[in-house]
């Protein structure tokens, strides 16, 4: 493909805040100026979004094995990206993704144990070369992480999904995971400290889009 856009993904356990900042780097990108779609994965589309259910339903008592939840992750992923993002970057849009491929890294590398050799090659099977051109992991305790959460849960009184009724070891392994991609890919990754205040953290976010937009140009 002859990618025009730019690709920014949001990354981190849950309850760091991706979802209230997603919208935040859609707005700052939109005031600059630019074309922005907000997606997010696994979903993003309305087979994707179908995949995504079957992906975190609390609800079947059949336990849904390791490689089937991997491939299931990229099924998805193969369907947004086709019908969704690269469309999207071929028009010169910008697409902002709630979550993307250091997802599957973190959950099913760190988070389920499986080798990320096998990981990488879905990814390039998948992707064909494609990756972000950044992005930002917001990263903090996740015991810190699952009190926010709980708040969220009690506000809008939702059921746990199937990866929020893991334990906390299986946090901190998803948190381990993401912060090694991270010191691995420096360029493309920007570390956001998730713990201070949301005025901070988007201040933050306001600071390391500028910098790094800037190299782009
Ligand atoms: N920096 C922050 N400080 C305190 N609370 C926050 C902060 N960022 C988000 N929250 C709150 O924490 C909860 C989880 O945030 P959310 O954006 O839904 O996280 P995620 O999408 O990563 O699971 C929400 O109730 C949100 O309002
Ligand atoms: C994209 C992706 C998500 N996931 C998991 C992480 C989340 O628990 C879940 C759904 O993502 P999301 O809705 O972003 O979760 P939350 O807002 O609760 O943080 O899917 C994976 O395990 N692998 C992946 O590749």
């Amino acid at each position: 493909m002859s990618k025009r856009g730019r690709f920014i993904t949001l990354e981190g356990g849950e309850g760091v805040g991706k979802s209230t900042n997603v919208a935040f780097v859609e707005a700052w990108l939109k005031q600059q100026g630019v074309e922005v779609i907000l997606t997010r994965e696994p979903g993003g589309t309305p087979r994707a979004e179908a995949i995504r259910a079957l992906l975190l339903d609390p609800s079947q008592t059949e336990p849904l094995d390791c490689d089937a939840e991997l491939l299931l992750m990229f099924a998805a992923r193969a369907q947004h990206l086709a019908q969704k993002i690269v469309p999207a970057l071929e028009r010169g849009a910008w697409v902002v993704c709630d979550r993307f491929t250091d997802a599957t890294f973190a959950y099913q590398g760190g988070g389920r144990g499986i080798d990320p050799a096998r990981i990488a090659q879905l990814e390039q099977f998948v992707q064909k070369g494609l990756t972000p051109d950044l992005t930002l992991l917001l990263d903090m305790s996740p015991v810190a992480a699952r009190a926010r959460l709980e708040g969220r849960l009690r506000d809008q009184q939702t059921q746990r999904d199937r990866f929020e009724q893991e334990q906390d070891d299986f946090f901190q392994a998803v948190r381990q995971a993401y912060l090694s991609r991270a010191a691995a890919a420096p360029e493309r990754f920007a570390l956001i400290n998730a713990e201070q205040s949301l005025k901070d953290v988007q201040a933050t976010l306001a600071n390391t889009l500028e910098e790094r937009i800037a190299l782009w140009r």
